[in-house]
């Protein structure tokens, strides 16, 4: 009856764009994450609840549902036993080797820039607050303190001073997930700007997407556009990396692998085996979005090619507090934007509560060019208000 059973583990916002490709294609979705409604368990056939760093109960949930492929959503999983899995037989996408270097920053960072050669801003690793401080003393201030188990910028800081350095180890034990203190210090790098730069490994080859463009605040991004206008030679750069690197990881799937662009330079950063966040601008700008790339990767289906529509952004709708009992406001406001020549759309993720700074929704838009698609973004994200209580 159905094409191909998946398992997500990890179903937010980008498990619930990836479920309704799925879906469209005739697939069965099993949903999994660490939390009952999650937003692509909204529109998956079957949902698991449990914690995807127990390995017992992620073979559990695998062996109930028989996934033909096991699709991470998320890097908090219990990679050693993604692994085991593999070993015996099962499909992780991209691979478990992928999945399991990038679930950790050491992980990724010591395999782009020591086994793969690629250009990274310097950095150490420390499993203490004075590591940490001898780290920063090495590497030089300002620096970037993460978690080495993180994302979106959670546990994340710049250190701007060696006094800071103490404080944003603290900070980013305080906020790391899992439960591994360690944090990378990395030089700060001054960039021109930032890309993802979406690289789908299928069986046919390598294909990349245009280069989509993000301001990030506080580590977590806020607008996304594509195509994102670099210099040619940090673009080739860029693409030459990104192809190494993922060939080498193995497997089919996209990645959203990360640069900073420093004139003619592309700075590796990280990279997700995995649609990216701000590839969500993909759901207005091109055709497959970064969804339904991955999806058709993962099952051997052909990408004739991507067309992008034109130039497009995406804005995050974020919370300003923790709650339960929230309503979203303002969603005909901000889908009147640049009505009626070029609509603008939200997508609104219904997560059953909010957090300082969650991730709520974000608007996407069109433009005559990607300054003009960022602003109507911008304007329509601001119209929908999360509204607190009886507040
Ligand atoms: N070494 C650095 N120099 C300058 N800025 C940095 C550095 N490292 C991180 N940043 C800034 O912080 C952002 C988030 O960092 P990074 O991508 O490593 O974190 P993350 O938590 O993995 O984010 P996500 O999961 O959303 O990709 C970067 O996109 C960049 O804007
Ligand atoms: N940068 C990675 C990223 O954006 N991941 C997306 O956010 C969700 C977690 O959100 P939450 O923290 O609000 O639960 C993940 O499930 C994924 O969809
Ligand atoms: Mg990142």
């Amino acid at each position: 009856m159905h094409i191909a059973t998946l398992m997500l583990l990890g179903s937010g916002e980008l498990g619930r764009e990836f479920a309704i490709a799925a879906k469209r294609l005739g697939c069965r979705v099993i949903a999994c994450d660490r939390y009952a409604n999650a937003p692509a368990m909204q529109v998956a056939d079957a949902c698991e609840v449990f914690s995807m760093l127990d390995g017992g109960a992620l073979r559990a949930a695998v062996e109930r549902h028989r996934p033909d492929v096991i699709v991470p959503e998320i890097e908090a999983i219990d990679t050693a036993t993604l692994a085991e899995l593999e070993k015996e037989g099962h499909r992780i996408a991209p691979s478990a080797k992928a999945v399991q270097l990038t679930m950790n920053r050491d992980g990724i960072r010591d395999f782009a820039a020591r086994e793969m050669a690629l250009v990274t801003s310097k950095y150490k690793f420390a499993e203490s607050r004075d590591e940490a401080i001898a780290a920063a003393a090495e590497v030089g201030v300002p620096c970037v303190v993460k978690p080495v188990m993180s994302s979106s910028g959670k546990g994340q800081s710049t250190a701007k001073t060696a006094a800071d350095v103490g404080p944003a180890w603290d900070y980013a034990v305080e906020n790391m997930r899992g439960d591994r203190p360690r944090v990378i210090v990395e030089e700060f790098i001054d960039f021109d700007s930032e890309i993802t730069l979406l690289t789908v490994a299928t069986k046919d080859g390598t294909i990349f997407c245009p280069p989509i463009g993000h301001r990030q605040e506080a580590g977590d991004y806020r607008e996304s556009w594509q195509p994102a206008a670099i210099p040619e030679g940090a673009l080739m750069s860029a693409r030459h990396q990104a192809r190494k690197v993922v060939e080498k990881l193995g497997g089919h799937g996209i990645f959203g692998v990360e640069f900073f662009i420093r004139g003619d330079q592309a700075i590796f950063s990280e990279l997700s085996p995995r649609p990216h966040d701000t590839g969500m601008v993909t759901l207005i700008s091109q055709f497959p979005n970064e969804f339904e790339l991955h999806l058709r990767a993962i099952l051997g289906l052909p990408i004739p090619s991507v067309e992008l529509i034109g130039p497009s952004a995406s804005a995050v709708i974020l919370a300003s507090e923790e709650s339960e009992d929230f309503a979203y406001e303002g969603v005909a406001e901000a889908l009147a934007v640049g009505a009626p020549r070029r609509p603008v759309d939200l997508r609104l993720f219904a997560k059953p509560k909010t957090l300082k700074n969650r991730r709520m929704g974000v608007a996407l838009a069109r433009g005559d060019n990607v300054d003009e698609a960022v602003e109507r973004a911008k304007t329509a994200a601001g119209r929908v208000r999360i509204r607190y209580g009886g507040k």
